[in-house]
């Protein structure tokens, strides 16, 4: 019998993260919307790496940022509607050119499988305020308009009968619809956006029409939550967990709760001891950028240290993927799935349902690197940076016996005072971090 909850902070505060959300380790996040068309933004920062000023929101990496980056009457992003639209040709005009006529939510699905990841995120409204569902709030929403088809509901069914959980995004603090001023700080995104009761009540209404209709597993919140609403909250999460006994929520509520932190790019903080998500884009943005080809996006062993980094310090992945406007995945960035998946395939027994290690990441000599993660009393140990065909490592700390998790590679065992030396033999570079099984030696 699932708990029931009530509409309190003591009692949502009861509610502890599921088993499932931290085992998957790994996530594909999708932005797909109107900002799909134009496909444009400059490729300027990772989000954190400088401030978010003025300069920041004129030269706006995120492509799905597209309607501010007009707004804002400058910059990049403008001059190129300007040359290639007109000034003339709304945000709206490219509602009709977003067809989605090869879009086949199956073999999106298939290939989530394939990459090996465990669970989808999806946008349902981003700042831009288009809904990715028939919401009966609204009729600016993919049922009425663009590719007239329930985006949402399609995917849902596809990702569930593929085995994948199934979460949605929701922009809270900032919709376009209600509140359009350009944005240039921080401030006048965070502050509070949206703030009227008007929108309060109709940002409420959608996140229970999302959980009463889709059930998703995770419920992934954007910016914030109304301020006018800030008294609901405990109301909406009793009745999302009621709804949805496995539900998890980040923590995009002003900071009044979370399951878990999050992460983006260089932004935000992350402490292995509870539970965080880091996500990101393949390049620079999350919507998919015309200027961001396959030598813009990061490199195959560089998302597989991104996953074993962020995995053996507690987090998962939500690895973003942006669609083209015909529902088609660019090559580059399906290319660089189906090379994690193959990676994962071989060791993910290492990463699905483990847990942080005592023991913390550290260098090997020869600019080897060290991550680890546990699964019980057995240790897997990821080693990074190898180079030549035969290596040996020492293992500080680690007693026992190790195999490779790769049966093509062939591992030696040596116990020392200091710890484990191993050699390995059959080690190419297409293997990029091997992973070693200590059985016990947790
Ligand atoms: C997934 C991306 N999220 C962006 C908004 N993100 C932020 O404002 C990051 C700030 C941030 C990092 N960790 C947090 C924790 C709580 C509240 C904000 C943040 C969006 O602006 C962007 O278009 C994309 O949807």
């Amino acid at each position: 019998m699932s708990k029931k909850y009530t509409g309190t902070w003591n009692s949502v505060n009861e509610h502890e993260v599921p088993k499932w959300y931290d085992g998957c380790k790994f996530g594909i996040f999708i932005h797909w919307g109107i900002y799909s068309v134009p496909a444009f933004a400059p490729r300027t920062w990772e989000l954190g790496a400088v401030e978010t000023n003025e300069e920041w929101f004129c030269n706006n990496p995120y492509a799905e940022w597209y309607y501010n980056s007009i707004n804002v009457g400058k910059g990049p992003s403008y001059e190129h509607h300007i040359e290639k639209y007109g000034k003339d040709f709304s945000y709206e005009d490219f509602l009709p050119m977003w067809k989605a006529e090869n879009w086949q939510p199956q073999k999106w699905a298939e290939l989530f499988r394939k990459a090996g990841a465990k669970y989808v995120v999806l946008t349902t409204k981003h700042h831009d305020g288009f809904c990715l569902y028939p919401s009966e709030y609204t009729d600016f929403n993919c049922e009425e308009l663009g590719p007239k088809r329930d985006i949402t509901g399609e995917l849902t069914d596809a990702v569930r009968s593929e085995g994948l959980k199934m979460g949605l995004y929701y922009s809270g603090l900032i919709d376009w619809q209600f509140a359009n001023d350009p944005i240039f700080k921080e401030e006048d995104n965070f502050g509070n956006a949206c703030p009227t009761f008007e929108y309060a009540d109709y940002s409420y209404n959608q996140m229970k029409e999302l959980v009463d209709k889709y059930h998703p597993s995770v419920f992934w919140n954007d910016i914030g939550w109304p301020k006018q609403s800030e008294h609901m909250m405990p109301y909406f999460l009793a009745h999302y967990y009621n709804v949805v006994e496995e539900g998890v929520v980040n923590d995009r509520f002003n900071g009044l709760y979370h399951d878990f932190s999050t992460k983006e790019y260089k932004q935000g903080e992350a402490n292995r001891k509870e539970k965080w998500e880091m996500c990101r884009g393949m390049g620079l943005s999350f919507g998919y950028n015309e200027n961001e080809g396959d030598d813009q996006l990061i490199s195959v062993p560089d998302l597989i240290h991104l996953l074993v980094a962020t995995v053996s310090d507690n987090g998962n992945l939500l690895l973003n993927i942006g669609p083209k406007p015909d529902g088609t995945i660019p090559a580059e960035q399906e290319k660089r799935l189906l090379a994690l998946g193959k990676w994962l395939e071989i060791n993910g027994e290492g990463i699905y349902d483990t847990s942080c290690s005592a023991h913390l990441p550290e260098t090997a000599g020869d600019g080897v690197q060290l991550f680890f993660t546990a699964k019980e009393k057995d240790l897997y140990v990821f080693i990074e940076g190898l180079s030549k065909e035969e290596n040996t490592v020492l293992i500080p700390g680690v007693k026992g016996s190790a195999e490779t998790l790769d049966s093509t590679l062939n591992v030696q065992c040596e116990e020392t005072k200091e710890g484990m030396k191993v050699r390995i033999n059959g080690y190419d570079k297409e293997k990029h971090i091997i992973c070693l099984k200590v059985k016990d030696g947790e």
